[in-house]
């Protein structure tokens, strides 16, 4: 069967990792969120004070360290799910508090740590039969992706699922810090100067805001059968 590369793109918080592992599960496709890889990258330049609390970036050492900088994932067990690793530690958790994303769109926006890791996401997808969810893959990682899909959602409703999903895993949350954060990770990252988020001239918009997560699911799986023509999938 034809294997696509599938991209979906758009804002903070807004349901494409959770849209993009399940369809990645149905097709039996890889699942890459590039977003924990930036994450990841971030965290590492918090825990060796490459970042200050301003989200100042001492470029020259992190540049010297990102050859010590390995992010790989590993399907967890329990949740069937991958997991991402920095240099072999699982930092799955780590990477999704507030204060990593409070610094990542700072780290995101260096030009020699987007090469780098752009790099890696066009390597893992060259076989095809990926989905692969974050800013500039319809753009700059995969132009050539047969399928891309841009998400939005009202800044209120993505804050209000970051704030119960942070709850629900028992860690710290707080609304508006959320919002806060969320609104300011849309203006950074559409306004960086290297692949700055934008929807793809021939990427599907899909604003999810009063949709619930079957009823995305459902259309996105429809929208790879008009690529690629009726699949043979396990319903999840
Ligand atoms: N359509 C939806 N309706 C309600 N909640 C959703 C929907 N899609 C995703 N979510 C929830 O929103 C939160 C953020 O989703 P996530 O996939 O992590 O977003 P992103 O990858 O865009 O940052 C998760 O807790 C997820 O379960
Ligand atoms: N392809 C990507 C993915 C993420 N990012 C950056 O990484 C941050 C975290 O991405 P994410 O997808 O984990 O963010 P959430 O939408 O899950 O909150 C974004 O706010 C961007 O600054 C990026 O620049 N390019």
């Amino acid at each position: 069967m034809k294997k696509i590369i599938i991209a979906i793109d758009g804002f903070s918080s807004c349901g494409k990792s959770t849209m993009a592992k399940t369809l990645a599960r149905k097709l039996g496709y890889i699942y890459v969120d590039t977003g924990a890889m930036y994450r990841a990258v971030t965290l590492y330049a918090m825990r060796h004070q490459l970042i200050n609390e301003t989200g100042t970036v001492d470029e020259a050492a992190l540049a010297k360290h990102m050859k010590a900088i390995h992010i790989s994932f590993k399907i967890n067990e329990t949740t069937g799910r991958p997991d991402t690793y920095l240099n072999n530690e699982c930092v799955e958790n780590d990477i999704r508090t507030l204060a990593v994303s409070q610094q990542v769109s700072h780290i995101a926006s260096i030009d020699f740590v987007r090469e780098a890791l752009v790099k890696q996401q066009q390597a893992m997808g060259k076989m095809k039969g990926i989905v692969m969810d974050g800013r500039d893959i319809g753009t700059t990682v995969f132009p050539q992706a047969e399928l891309k899909i841009f998400v939005k959602a009202s800044a209120e409703v993505r804050a209000q699922r970051r704030f119960d999903e942070l709850k629900a895993k028992g860690m710290p949350a707080d609304f508006n810090a959320i919002l806060k954060n969320v609104e300011e990770r849309d203006y950074m990252d559409s306004h960086r100067e290297v692949s700055p988020l934008r929807q793809a001239d021939d990427a599907l918009v899909l604003d999810n805001s009063h949709m619930s997560i079957e009823a995305q699911d459902k259309w996105l799986l429809e929208q790879v059968e008009k690529v690629v023509g009726t699949m043979d999938y396990t319903p999840a």
